[in-house]
């Protein structure tokens, strides 16, 4: 299994491109099970996650190729760079999704609304994915419920049927939830008559959604808004669209930075998609600087502020930063308080922290980080995404040498971690095996 090894202590300084959002891409990719045509995405990052989507969307016969030529090596895609891929769904060959497959990765599931609306039936395997919390999947039953669609969960899978179309209907979401609100809107895209859906989820990659389904035929409205209205079309095209900057990549290189001191360009990052990550990272004292090439990031000899925050749903402090968010904070000059209202089991990497000599104490929801002068390297393991990449920024900024086990988890989200990071000065190499 590989693993990173780090030795801390270096200022980063330099260029970091920013790759395609891996949470944008997933659903881009999904929404090509609605059409026959090619769906084209540019921008699409090199990452697990989205070559293990390919082996799902395979299965249910969408069939792709890497900038516009098939290439065999690596799992089949090309290595490296975010790309541009063709996914061309002709036929729906299969509408289960099965355990093995969807098991893997908590997405996945999200092919129950194309394959249900464009099919009139689908089984798709309860999913997996980061073990943040239970995760259940309610609102995605019941929000197709609305739409007319009849659901068994049955064995482990839910089996959706909705044999005459789906049928348009108001729904109001209880709680606000991302996955749930991009397959309404998949769903409602083919589904006869209007929807409206109500308290959706409001972040970006919603929005890059939309303007796919635009792009292909749909009539929606409201995206970015609570209330997104959807009038259903009887078939939707192919289209060509640009996955948006990763937020979440952005926000960890910027907290990075603001944790080791130096001066970092972040190259294609996009200020409006992250404002509220980017003013608490200016209240711990970094100097944030939109710029037409992305978005600049720099801090000096001064020490980090303490700042306290609450996650929340778009357009609040993102749940995907609360752990690096964390990282940084254990080295404030005071305390901080860390609340987490999204998922009720996200505060993994706290024991792992702790290994670097990080002061953490729970209570509750909420994380009470009393910062400390220095920390020092030492091995620990990644527990879930997030988690991981809080504990190489810890490593980065500690005295001595960090290895960070379980790198897979990494591997799910971020794109060329080493390369971007020793391109600015870091010490940080993958030991494979
Ligand atoms: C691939 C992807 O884009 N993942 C993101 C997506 O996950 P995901 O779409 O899974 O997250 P949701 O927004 O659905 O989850 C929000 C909350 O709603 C709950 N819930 C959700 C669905 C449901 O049927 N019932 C229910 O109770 C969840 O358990 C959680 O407590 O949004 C999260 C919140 O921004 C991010 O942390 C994840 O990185
Ligand atoms: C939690 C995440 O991913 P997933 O929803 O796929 O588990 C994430 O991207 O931080």
């Amino acid at each position: 299994m590989d693993r990173i090894r780090i030795v801390g202590g270096n200022p980063l300084a330099g260029t970091i491109p920013v790759s395609g959002a891996k949470n944008a891409a997933l659903p881009l990719m999904i929404a090509s099970l609605l059409t026959p045509q090619t769906l084209t995405l540019e921008n699409v990052p090199h990452l697990a996650d989205v070559e293990q989507l390919i082996r799902i969307l395979g299965n249910h016969g969408v069939d792709y190729s890497v900038n516009g030529k098939r290439d065999h090596q690596n799992g089949g895609t090309t290595s490296g760079y975010s790309r541009t891929i063709n996914f061309t769904a002709e036929n729906i060959v299969d509408t289960t999704a099965p355990y093995e497959l969807v098991s893997k990765m908590r997405a996945s599931f999200w092919v129950i609304g194309p394959v249900l609306a464009r099919m009139g039936e689908a089984k798709v395997s309860l999913p997996g994915g980061c073990a943040i919390g239970t995760r259940p999947v309610d609102l995605f039953i019941e929000g197709l419920q609305a739409l007319g669609a009849d659901i068994d969960v049955d064995t482990g899978y839910v089996v959706a049927k909705a044999k005459n179309r789906l049928r348009g209907n108001r729904y109001t979401f209880p709680k606000v939830s991302v996955g749930a609100t991009h397959v309404l809107m998949m769903a409602a895209s083919l589904a006869r008559g209007e929807t409206v859906l109500e308290n959706a989820a409001r972040e970006p990659e919603v929005v890059n959604l939309a303007e796919c389904l635009i792009a292909m035929g749909a009539k929606i409205h409201g995206a970015g808004t609570s209330t997104i209205t959807i009038e259903g079309v009887d078939e939707l095209s192919g289209a060509k669209v640009r996955v948006i900057p990763d937020r979440i990549e952005t926000g960890t290189y910027a907290m990075a930075v603001a944790m080791t001191g130096g001066d970092v360009l972040l190259e294609g990052a996009q200020p409006d998609l992250l404002e509220a990550a980017l003013d608490v990272i200016r209240k711990t004292g970094a100097e944030i600087t939109p710029t037409n090439a992305g978005i600049r990031v720099r801090r000096n000899g001064a020490g980090i502020a303490p700042v306290d925050v609450t996650t929340e749903p778009f357009p609040g402090f993102p749940t995907d930063l609360q752990a690096q968010f964390m990282g940084l904070m254990t080295m404030a000059k005071g305390k901080s308080r860390i609340t987490e209202t999204i998922f009720e089991n996200r505060f993994m990497h706290v024991q792992e922290l702790a290994r670097l000599g990080a002061h953490i104490t729970l209570s509750g929801q909420t994380a009470i980080v009393e910062g400390v002068s220095k920390l020092k390297g030492a091995p620990v393991m990644a527990t879930d995404l997030r988690a991981s990449v809080s504990l190489v920024i810890a490593g980065l900024a500690a005295e001595g040498e960090t290895t960070v086990n379980r790198v897979y988890h990494l591997d799910r989200g971020f794109e060329r971690l080493e390369e971007k990071l020793s391109g600015c000065g870091a010490v940080i190499e993958r030991i494979s095996g």
